[in-house]
């Protein structure tokens, strides 16, 4: 993970004094994660997490970030809480970053997830959609079709440093995409980034989900597709269609797809992979100097684009309604 920007024991002292959460004990940074500062801190009362945001996360957004957390919370989903300073703010400032302080949510992430955690997941992410439906704050997906283009124009002809070819590649996608990307699916809050790193089980039940900071308005079934990528590829990049069947089943048990949201799969799965293709390209390409983190491979969402580029129903993936 990144800490991209260190903190003094005066600082935190200072800051962590701010808060009614009793007297610091410990702080240290957190070694997963790549987009922002993260901290584990423990206090005489309990522990937290302090998080600095970094470059991808706008700090006109955090409003919508921090208030979805508390109103997710309010709703039973077991995501973590910001914690307000003693002024009320849920938002402060440390070593010259927009910083917040959440609750600590107990479990841990699975680097091998089987079938039965991507039911859990699928039954977790329609239930955050349906908490989401009553949220009165709006964020665009910065990161949707139309945040592809402009990403890839800051990588450039570099592209091809990565992998020979990537560049001419990605083009030839983004004008597909861009020509039949599917529009007025049913939407709402999505998170966008549930990523196994980022969904917590306590031995096999699922006790939370973090890092909403690129929770926005957009599809259900992109939320989807990011997961179909993110939790139904093996190792050797093969596609497992009986882990997808029970990421779907667990989501369609709390909240049935629509005809046109199965249809739309395998094209929202192309564009989900080519955008973190291109976030992981672009971090691989600008990792700021001396930056405790360790950038994740774009060529893995390439092998997965290619995937998806051979896959033209539904049906091929093996996914019946
Ligand atoms: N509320 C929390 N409770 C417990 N652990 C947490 C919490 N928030 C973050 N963490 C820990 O910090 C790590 C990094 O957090 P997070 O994923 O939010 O950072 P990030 O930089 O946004 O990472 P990513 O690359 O996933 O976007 C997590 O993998 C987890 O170990
Ligand atoms: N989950 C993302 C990193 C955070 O956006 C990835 O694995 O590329």
């Amino acid at each position: 993970m990144a800490v991209y920007t260190e903190v003094t024991d005066e600082e935190l002292n200072d800051f962590i004094g701010s808060y009614d959460v009793g007297r610091l004990l410990s702080f240290k940074g957190i070694a997963e994660g790549v987009e922002n500062s993260n901290f584990l801190v423990h206090t005489d009362k309990a522990s937290y997490i302090l998080t600095l945001y970094e470059k991808r996360v706008n700090p006109d957004d955090l409003p919508y970030f921090l208030n979805l957390l508390q109103h997710l919370a309010a709703k039973g989903l077991s995501c973590p809480t910001p914690v307000p300073s003693r002024d009320g703010e849920l938002l402060g400032t440390l070593a010259g970053r927009p910083a917040a302080l959440v609750t600590f949510l107990d479990g841990m992430w699975v680097k091998r997830p089987k079938v039965d955690h991507c039911a859990e997941l699928g039954r977790a992410m329609a239930e955050l959609h349906l908490d989401g439906a009553d949220y009165d704050g709006f964020r665009k997906n910065a990161l949707d079709v139309s945040g592809w283009r402009p990403l890839f124009d800051q990588c450039g002809e570099r592209s091809d440093t990565v992998h020979p070819g990537l560049g001419a590649e990605i083009a030839s996608e983004l004008d597909h995409v861009e020509k039949v990307w599917p529009r007025d699916l049913p939407g709402g809050v999505i998170h966008a980034d549930l990523f196994p790193d980022n969904v917590f089980f306590l031995g096999n039940e699922l006790s939370g989900l973090i890092d909403f900071y690129f929770a926005c308005n957009d599809a259900f079934a992109y939320d989807i597709a990011i997961c179909l990528n993110a939790w139904c590829f093996e190792q050797d990049m093969s596609f497992n269609v009986t882990k997808a069947k029970a990421l779907l089943k667990g989501y369609a048990a709390v909240r049935p797809l629509s005809e046109a949201e199965y249809n739309a799969l395998p094209t929202l799965c192309r564009g989900a992979a080519l955008r973190f293709l291109l976030t992981r390209l672009y971090d691989w390409l600008s990792v700021p100097e001396g930056a405790l983190v360790t950038p994740k491979d774009p060529l893995e969402y390439l092998k997965k684009l290619r995937f998806h580029q051979s896959i033209s129903s539904t049906q091929a993936y093996g996914l019946e309604r």
